[in-house]
C-alpha cells in the first residue's frame, strides 16, 4: 500500500515511515565531501530558533520556519514559489515553554499540512500555497477557561487519509491529546487524550475506555492535576508504521512537574512519559509502554522514534526505538509494545537499570525529589540526555546517531506552589544560577554535548564525537558513508559514518539545532539545513546557553552541493548593545522581583536575566531607565506583536516594578564583573 519513495526525495518528516533519516544518495561521499560547498542560501524573516525539517518532493522544497511560516522553493535554485504566513498572534508566544519554533510540515496528495503555534492545523495547496482548510485543534473545554496552555510546534503526520497532530504546554498546565483530521476536509475523525479527566469522566473521545479502565487508577483522585491538566502532551514525535498499521505517540511529562503536588504522590500517572500505540483511522488504543513512571524530571517520551528491523539473538525483530530524555535507549516490539531492552546511552543517575522483564526503572530513592523534599542533582536534567533534535540510522553501519548531551539540573520542591496562568507551573524551586563567576564557570565546564554512534544490537556506544557544548543539531545519515550535523557553536559538519572522523566543516555564523536533509535534482545531490539558534535551552538556559553560543541568531536556510560556489555575507550581526542601566535599585524590592522573574520571564529571557542569544537580554533594556516604558511593555503589552504580552492580569503594578528593580540589580551586577 505504500508507494516507493524516490531516492531523490525527502517527502516525510523522517524521509520514510520508519523515520530513520537515512538518504540513499551517495554522490556526496567520504571521497568527494571535501568538494562540498554552499550552493545557495536564503535569509529567513525571523531571527529565532529554526527547528524545521524541509520536505523535498520532485524538485520542490517545503520549508517551515519560526512563527509557523511556510514556503515552497525550487530545491535546485532557492527561487521562492510561494510563501504562507498564518499570522500567529504575538500573544501566543507566552503559551509555550520553548520558543515559537516549528519542526516541519507533512505532505500528501498535493496538500501541505502544518500546525501553527496558536493551535491551528492548516492544509495548503502544494502548487500555490492557497489555504484549503484550517481547523482549531484545541477544543474550548480543554483550556479550562484559559488556565491550560496549548501550542503546536511539532510536525503533523499523515496516514490513511488522516492528518494527526498533538500539542505542547505541560510546563504551563495542559492536558495532552492528539487529534486526527480528515486529510481532504479537515473534519475531526477522532481525539485521543493521554491522561484521564478528573473524576474519571468520559470525553466522548477514542481514549475514553482505556483511560477509564486502566489510566485513571494510576492517578490520585485529587492533586493539582485536576486543574493543571496533568500534562502528557504529544509535542513532537508521532510515527505511523504501515507494517503494523499502528500510530505511535510519544507522550510527554507531568503537569506540574512536582509529582507529590500533582498526584498527591500516588500512582504511576499513565500515560505520562509513555509510548502509546493507536489505530490511524479511529484512534483506538492498542498498547502502551511507560518509560518513566511517576515522572518528576520532565522526562518526556516525546523524543523522536524510529522503526528498526534488527536481528537480536538470531531472531528478526521489527522494533520501535527511542532515546528519550531519561537516558535509556529503548527497543520495543512494534506490534505488541513488548519490552525488549533499555540500555543507558548517556550517563544517568536516577535509576539503577530496569527490570529485565517489564522495563520498569529501578529508582534511586533520592531521585524522587518531590517525595523526599530534598534537593536532587539529576542527570539527565529536564532537557534530557537527548531532546527533540532527531537522531538518524544508517543500515550500512548499523549505528543510530544520537545528538546526546549531559546537562545536570538541581530539583527541589517549590515551597509555595501556586498555579499561574501564563507562568511556569512546575512545583519546583526556580532559584537560578548564582552570579559568582567561579560557580558559573564550574557549571558551564560540566556541560557536555557529543554525537554518539550507538550500536542498538550490541547495546553499546560504537564511538563518540565530542562537541564543545550541549544542544547541538539533529542528524542525517547518507549512503555516502557520511553523517551530517549542525552544532550549537555554528559549525556544520560531516563525519565518516564508520569512524566519526570529521571530513567537512562550514561556519554557519549561528547555532544550528535543526536536522539536515538530503535530496537530488537533475542528478545533483544536495544537503539542506535550517540555521537558527533557539528552542528550550537558548531561551531558558541563561548563562549556560550564552556560554554555548556567543554569536546571535542569524536564521537562514543553507543548501550544499559538490562544487557549490556561494558564500555567506561576511558581516556578522553582533546583536544588542551592552548598555548597563544608570538606575539604582531597592534591595528588598529586587529580591521580591527575582522569583517573579523566574516564574514569568525566565522561560524566554533566560535564567537569572542572562539571555541565551535569541531574545532580548533585559539587563540592557532601555526600559529599565523609564518605569512608564517598562510598565507599557510588561503590563500593557506594547510589544505584543513580537511575542511579548502584557502581564497586567497576572502581575500587580507593584510586582511589575519589583521585576524592574531585580533587572536593575542584574544590570549593575553585570557591569561590576
Ligand atoms: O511538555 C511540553 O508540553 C513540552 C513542549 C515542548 C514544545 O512544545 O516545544 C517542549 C518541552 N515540553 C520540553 O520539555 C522540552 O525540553 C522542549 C524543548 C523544545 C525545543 O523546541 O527546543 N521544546 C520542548
Ligand atoms: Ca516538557
Amino acid at each position: 500500500q505504500t508507494t516507493p519513495i524516490a531516492d531523490s526525495n525527502w517527502p516525510q518528516h523522517g524521509r520514510t515511515p520508519a523515520e530513520q533519516r537515512y538518504s540513499p544518495l551517495k554522490q556526496i561521499n567520504t571521497d568527494t565531501v571535501s568538494r562540498l560547498g554552499l550552493a545557495w542560501y536564503q535569509d529567513f524573516d525571523t531571527f529565532r530558533g529554526q527547528e524545521g525539517t524541509p520536505l523535498v518532493i520532485d524538485g520542490v522544497m517545503y520549508v517551515t520556519t519560526n512563527w509557523s511560516k511556510v514556503e515552497a522553493v525550487e530545491a535546485e535554485t532557492g527561487k521562492v514559489l510561494w510563501y504562507y504566513d498564518p499570522r500567529v498572534p504575538g500573544n501566543a508566544a507566552v503559551r509555550g515553554c520553548c520558543d515559537t519554533v516549528n519542526r516541519g510540515a507533512a505532505y500528501a496528495d498535493g496538500r501541505v499540512f502544518v500546525g501553527t503555534f496558536d493551535g491551528r492545523l492548516l492544509a495548503l495547496d502544494a502548487k500555490n500555497g492557497h489555504l484549503l482548510w484550517s481547523v482549531n485543534t484545541i477544543p474550548q473545554e480543554a483550556t479550562l477557561g484559559g488556565i491550560r496552555s496549548y501550542t503546536i510546534d511539532g510536525a503533523p503526520r499523515v496516514a490513511k487519509g488522516v492528518v494527526m497532530i498533538g500539542n505542547g504546554g505541560a510546563e504551563f498546565g495542559a492536558r495532552g491529546f492528539v487529534s486526527g483530521f480528515d486529510e481532504k476536509t479537515g473534519a475531526l475523525k477522532w481525539r485521543f487524550y493521554t491522561v484521564p479527566a478528573p473524576g474519571n469522566k468520559p470525553d466522548g473521545a477514542a481514549s475514553d475506555k482505556i483511560l477509564h479502565d486502566r489510566a485513571y487508577r494510576t492517578w490520585s483522585p485529587t492533586g493539582a492535576w485536576t486543574t493543571s491538566g496533568g500534562g502528557g502532551t504529544v509535542w513532537d514525535s508521532i510515527v505511523y508504521d504501515p507494517e503494523t498499521d499502528l500510530v505511535f505517540l510519544g507522550v510527554g511529562n507531568g503537569s506540574p512537574w512536582n509529582y507529590r503536588v500533582r498526584s498527591d504522590g500516588v500512582g504511576d500517572n499513565l500515560f505520562l512519559a509513555s509510548i502509546v500505540a493507536i489505530r490511524p483511522e479511529t484512534g483506538e488504543y492498542v498498547w502502551h509502554f511507560q518509560e518513566t513512571p511517576m515522572d518528576q524530571w520532565d522526562f518526556t517520551a516525546s523524543q523522536p522514534m524510529m522503526l528498526l528491523d534488527l536481528t537480536l539473538n538470531g531472531e528478526k525483530r521489527h522494533l520501535l526505538a527511542q532515546a528519550p530524555k531519561n537516558g535509556f535507549f529503548y527497543l520495543l516490539d512494534a506490534a505488541t509494545g513488548e519490552f525488549v531492552s533499555a540500555t543507558p546511552y548517556t550517563f544517568l543517575n536516577w535509576a539503577k537499570g530496569v527490570d529485565p522483564k517489564t522495563g520498569r526503572p529501578n529508582f534511586v530513592p533520592d531521585s524522587l525529589w518531590s517525595l523526599t523534599g530534598k534537593v536532587w542533582m539529576g542527570i539527565p536534567g529536564s532537557l534530557g540526555g537527548h531532546n527533540w533534535a532527531p537522531m538518524a540510522y544508517s543500515p550500512d553501519t548499523g549505528y543510530v546517531y544520537i545528538p546526546a548531551q549531559e546537562l545536570p539540573e538541581p530539583f527541589l520542591p517549590e515551597k509555595n506552589f501556586a498555579l499561574h496562568k501564563m507562568g511556569v507551573n512546575l512545583g519546583i524551586d526556580l532559584t537560578g544560577l548564582p552570579d559568582d563567576p567561579k560557580i558559573v564557570n564550574a557549571v558551564n565546564s560540566g556541560l557536555k554535548g557529543w554525537l554518539e554512534a550507538w550500536d542498538p544490537v550490541a547495546g553499546k556506544v560504537a564511538f563518540k564525537v565530542p562537541h564543545d557544548t550541549p544542544w547541538n543539531g539533529g542528524v542525517l545519515a547518507t549512503a555516502g558513508n557520511l553523517v551530517f550535523q549542525g552544532l550549537a557553536t555554528g559549525g556544520f559538519e560531516a563525519y565518516d559514518a564508520h569512524t566519526g572522523k570529521r571530513l567537512y566543516h562550514f561556519d554557519a555564523h549561528s547555532g544550528i539545532v535543526a536536522p539536515p536533509v538530503s535530496y537530488a535534482v537533475n542528478g545533483r545531490q544536495y544537503i539542506a539545513v535550517e540555521v537558527g539558534w533557539g528552542g528550550a535551552f537558548p531561551l531558558m538556559g541563561g548563562a549556560m546557553a550564552r556560554h554555548a553560543n556567543t554569536t546571535i541568531n542569524h536564521s537562514r536556510l543553507l543548501v550544499f552541493a559538490l562544487d557549490g560556489q556561494a558564500s555567506l555575507p561576511t558581516e556578522i550581526r553582533t546583536g544588542q548593545a551592552v548598555v548597563p542601566t544608570q538606575q539604582t535599585f531597592d534591595a528588598a524590592k529586587a529580591e521580591k522581583g527575582y522569583m517573579l522573574y523566574q516564574h514569568f520571564c525566565m522561560a524566554c529571557h533566560g535564567d537569572n536575566a542572562v539571555a541565551g542569544g535569541v531574545l532580548p537580554d533585559l539587563r540592557w533594556s532601555g526600559a529599565l531607565d523609564n518605569d512608564a516604558a517598562f510598565s507599557a511593555i510588561v503590563s500593557k503589552g506594547a510589544l505584543e506583536n513580537y511575542g511579548m504580552v502584557g502581564f497586567s492580569k497576572m502581575l500587580t503594578p507593584q510586582e511589575t516594578e519589583n521585576i524592574r528593580q531585580f533587572l536593575i540589580r542584574r544590570s549593575l551586577a553585570a557591569k561590576a564583573h
